[in-house]
């Protein structure tokens, strides 16, 4: 199986939490675009959808499934994203796509975060892959020295502009060993919006695909 059939796989998995007549959260990437081509099957039995991206929102709405503005809802019961990582404890870096904040803010509200991954995200410890941070522009320069103190390499990502028209540092070289600590420092920076761990909200379930088939597990 190729990877882009496991992430479909896990993907179509996670239509079975799309509660009946509920406005479900949707994240970003290529994994949940496949969630969103499935979702568009169902439509009839949801409400509506609160997106994450503008991508996500153009693809929504291409299949007729009602956006719904997260400024008219209180609590949404579930909240389906793909991620970069995620390890044993459920904690996930994210925002490779560079939607991490608003990812951050739908997560904040769901009840249920159901992350849908292929096999290869899952890792024994966070930060192989480049954590992104996103910044206000004019505080680009600052941030990145502030990471370079804490023992990251940021780099600038090249041409990318997020939907809230700031910027992202990939930081490399990271040694995530407290990620809900680290979450919670990058923040304390000033300029930064959001940094993509998840830690603090980490996900609730976890569809992992194999080419043996969907692994189910729980946040114990
Ligand atoms: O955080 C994200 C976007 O900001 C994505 O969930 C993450 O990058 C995984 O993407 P993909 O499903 O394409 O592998």
């Amino acid at each position: 199986m190729t990877q882009d059939e496991l992430k479909k796989a896990a993907a179509l998995a996670a239509l079975d939490y799309v509660l009946e007549g509920a406005i479900i959260g949707v994240g970003t990437g290529s994994t949940v675009n496949h969630f969103i081509d499935g979702l568009g099957g169902i439509k009839a039995r949801i409400t509506g959808a609160v997106s994450s991206s503008e991508a996500s929102s153009a693809r929504l709405r291409a299949l007729g499934i009602p956006l719904v503005d997260l400024a008219e809802v209180d609590e949404l019961p579930v909240y389906v994203d793909g991620a970069d990582e995620i390890d044993g404890g459920f904690s996930m870096i994210k925002g490779g796509g560079g939607a991490l904040t608003r990812e951050k803010i739908v997560a904040a509200v769901s009840r249920r975060f159901v992350c849908i991954c292929d096999a290869s995200k899952q890792v024994a410890t966070l930060g192989r892959f480049p954590l992104p941070v996103e910044v206000i522009p004019m505080a680009a320069r600052h941030v990145a020295r502030e990471l370079a103190a804490l023992g990251g390499q940021p780099k600038l990502r090249e041409g990318f502009v997020t939907d809230n028209g700031n910027l992202i540092l990939d930081v490399h070289g990271l040694a995530i060993a407290e990620p809900a600590k680290l979450e919670a420092r990058i923040n304390q920076i000033v300029g930064v919006v959001t940094n993509g761990l998840f830690a603090q909200r980490g996900a609730d379930v976890l569809l992992l695909a194999a080419p043996e088939g969907v692994r189910r597990e729980q946040r114990g």
